[in-house]
């Protein structure tokens, strides 16, 4: 029976709550600090792009919400788990079973084809080979790329491989995908397409979708915006 509970039926378990995030960085002459007071709520399913200037610290956020890279102070919770709480394998598991990555560059393997690259994420979870296989397949036939699963990147063009590390990003079904300049590598026209397919894919999977990117026109596509400025997110 499905649970209703209002909790679940409204989303809140799922929510991604970010209060009063901070990071500082030891820099040549002293202290740096990037991150001032970051707030951010996000429910399942949502899309926020986050823009600024260079060096405002737009990966630095993404790298301490993937448990990456460690905030100076700040809470951060998704649904009911605090993220910084747990112990290394804890977090180790939480990020390759709630957290979906894509980066500027592809990062897939050169040595596996497409599908084994899509794959990779499941190697680290209790899944069995059939479902995750199956999955992967109709990952990869949603992005397009069904007829290129068994090719190796090498062969591929960069669009159809940031397809694929989309596909990868979105194998374990994570609630947070973090995406960080995911269309930089590529010309104009294929950037439009993998951006309205990383928007339409994270929505159907319900998973929270925050990205950061320089491009205006990747931005245009979010309905929520934010310029990160001075340490802090400003709406627009
Ligand atoms: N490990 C580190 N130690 C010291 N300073 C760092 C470290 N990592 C990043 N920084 C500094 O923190 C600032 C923010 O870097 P970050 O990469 O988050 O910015 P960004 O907004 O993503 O920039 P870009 O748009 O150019 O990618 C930069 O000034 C960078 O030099």
């Amino acid at each position: 029976m499905p649970d209703t509970s209002p909790a679940t039926s409204s989303g809140l378990l799922e929510r991604l709550e970010v209060s009063q995030l901070t990071k500082t960085y030891q820099g040549e002459s002293g202290p740096l600090s990037i991150l001032a007071g970051i707030d951010l709520s996000m429910a399942p399913g949502e899309a926020v792009v986050i823009t600024g200037p260079s060096g405002a610290g737009k990966s630095t956020l993404l790298y301490i919400l993937g448990l990456l890279e460690p905030a100076t102070s700040g809470h951060v919770r998704l649904g009911t788990t605090d993220p910084f709480s747990l112990s290394p394998p804890a977090q180790a598991k939480y990020r390759s079973e709630r957290v979906g990555f894509i980066f500027q560059d592809h990062h897939l393997l050169p040595q596996c084809t497409v599908l084994e690259n899509v794959l990779i994420p499941t190697l680290a979870t209790a899944r069995d080979a059939a479902s995750a296989t199956k999955r992967a397949e109709e990952l990869l036939e949603r992005v397009g790329l069904r007829e290129r699963m068994h090719h190796a990147p090498a062969r591929l063009s960069g669009g159809e491989r940031q397809r694929a590390a989309v596909c990868r990003a979105l194998i374990n079904n994570p609630k947070l995908l973090l995406a960080d300049e995911p269309t930089g590598n590529l010309d104009r026209r294929t950037a439009a397409v993998v951006g309205t397919l990383l928007l339409s894919l994270a929505a159907e999977q319900k998973a929270m979708l925050l990205c950061v990117t320089h491009s205006s026109e990747l931005a245009e596509k979010f309905s929520r915006k934010y310029e990160l400025v001075d340490g802090l997110l400003k709406g627009y």
